[in-house]
């Protein structure tokens, strides 16, 4: 049985050892996990969850941003306690800039831990007029502007895949996102149900001349993190949907250049909202009504074809080992 030390020696550790090999704190919940909620900037943990363990599991591709919390959420229907994982995306203090955030590492590690729902939060700049700072977004759509610079998928190195991205995020968790955060207008949640998110490079934020353009583009609100992170939910056969909440109006704008202190400014304003918003959100996934969606059956297996199409004799075997444990049973 692996112990405690293969969470920090780096030796990757395959996902049916979680439970004796990465608890740190306590006993991992016997259920497992299938829902996930990625922090962004300014919400870099769920205080009004009960806490019941912290894992820092290894993968093939490194290890995750930050510990992986897990908390219980009582479900709102039998009262009875559903385990979320919660990762901060930047690091517990913010430490890692949005390209060199270990993305193949988080989503693999979810994964691993049985999540196939993720609710990713992020800051996001306003293209528009209509959506001012405060107001949430969700997102339908993605407009690729980083650089190449951040790794993107999981099949490379002697096994291709190619999987369908149309739909960037999952339609069925938008509606029920849609619906949790209409419910919350009498609090002050002003929500924009549809949008394309630019997602850039960065660190630094974008030139007067990219801001105009992106607007010229139809983007809604812009972010840099939107990137690879869906598209690696979406190899992993992962439902994921972003809530953006808007911080700044980024630069096109008449009322001033974005800074760090606008953007923590909103976000700290309205965190009671954002905490808000995400607690109406796993309330309303905990119902059984949605247990096929948060075990996202309708994306079950999609990898297995997806990801077959290099031959046998083609395979690389670190290709096939590390994707084996990604995906146990599939291209054996
Ligand atoms: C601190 S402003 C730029 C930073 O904020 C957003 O982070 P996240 O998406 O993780 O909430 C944006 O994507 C940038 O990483
Ligand atoms: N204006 C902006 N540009 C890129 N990412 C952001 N995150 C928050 N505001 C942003």
């Amino acid at each position: 049985m692996a112990n405690i030390a293969d969470s920090y020696n780096g030796t990757p550790t395959p996902p049916q050892y979680y439970r004796s090999a990465q608890k740190i704190q306590a006993d991992i919940p016997p259920d497992p996990v299938r829902i996930a909620v990625i922090g962004g900037t300014g919400l870099q943990s769920l205080a009004d969850f009960t806490h019941v363990a912290t894992l820092k599991p290894s993968t093939p591709w490194g290890t995750p941003s930050s510990p992986i919390s897990i908390l219980h959420h009582p479900s709102p229907q039998t009262g009875k306690p559903i385990p979320i994982a919660f990762l901060s995306r930047h690091g517990l203090h913010h430490e890692l800039a949005p390209h060199e955030v270990p993305s193949r590492a988080n989503i693999a590690a979810l994964r691993s831990l049985g999540v196939r729902t993720i609710i990713a939060f992020s800051a996001v700049g306003s293209l528009q007029e209509d959506i001012k700072p405060r107001d949430f977004v969700v997102p339908d759509q993605i407009i690729d502007r980083t650089k190449g610079i951040r790794p993107f998928t999981f099949f490379e190195g002697g096994m291709v895949g190619h999987v369908g991205f149309a739909d960037p995020f999952e339609p069925a968790l938008a509606t029920i996102v849609q619906k949790c955060g209409h419910s919350l207008a009498g609090e002050g949640v002003v929500l924009h149900d549809k949008g394309t998110v630019v997602c850039m490079e960065g660190p630094q934020f974008s030139t007067r001349a990219e801001s105009r353009m992106y607007r010229s583009w139809g983007g809604s609100v812009i972010n840099m993190s939107a990137l690879p992170e869906a598209k690696l939910a979406k190899e992993a056969e992962i439902a994921y949907q972003m809530i953006c909440m808007s911080t700044d109006y980024d630069c096109w704008h008449e009322s001033g250049d974005v800074t760090v202190e606008m953007v923590m400014g909103n976000m700290k304003a309205n965190a009671e909202n954002a905490r808000r918003f995400v607690g109406a959100v796993l309330d309303e996934l905990s119902k059984e009504e949605h247990g096929d969606l948060v075990l996202a059956k309708h994306l079950e297996g999609s990898m297995k074809f997806a990801g077959g199409i290099t031959a046998a004799p083609g395979r690389s075997k670190e290709a096939k080992e590390k994707l084996g444990w990604l995906f146990p049973g599939y291209f054996d």
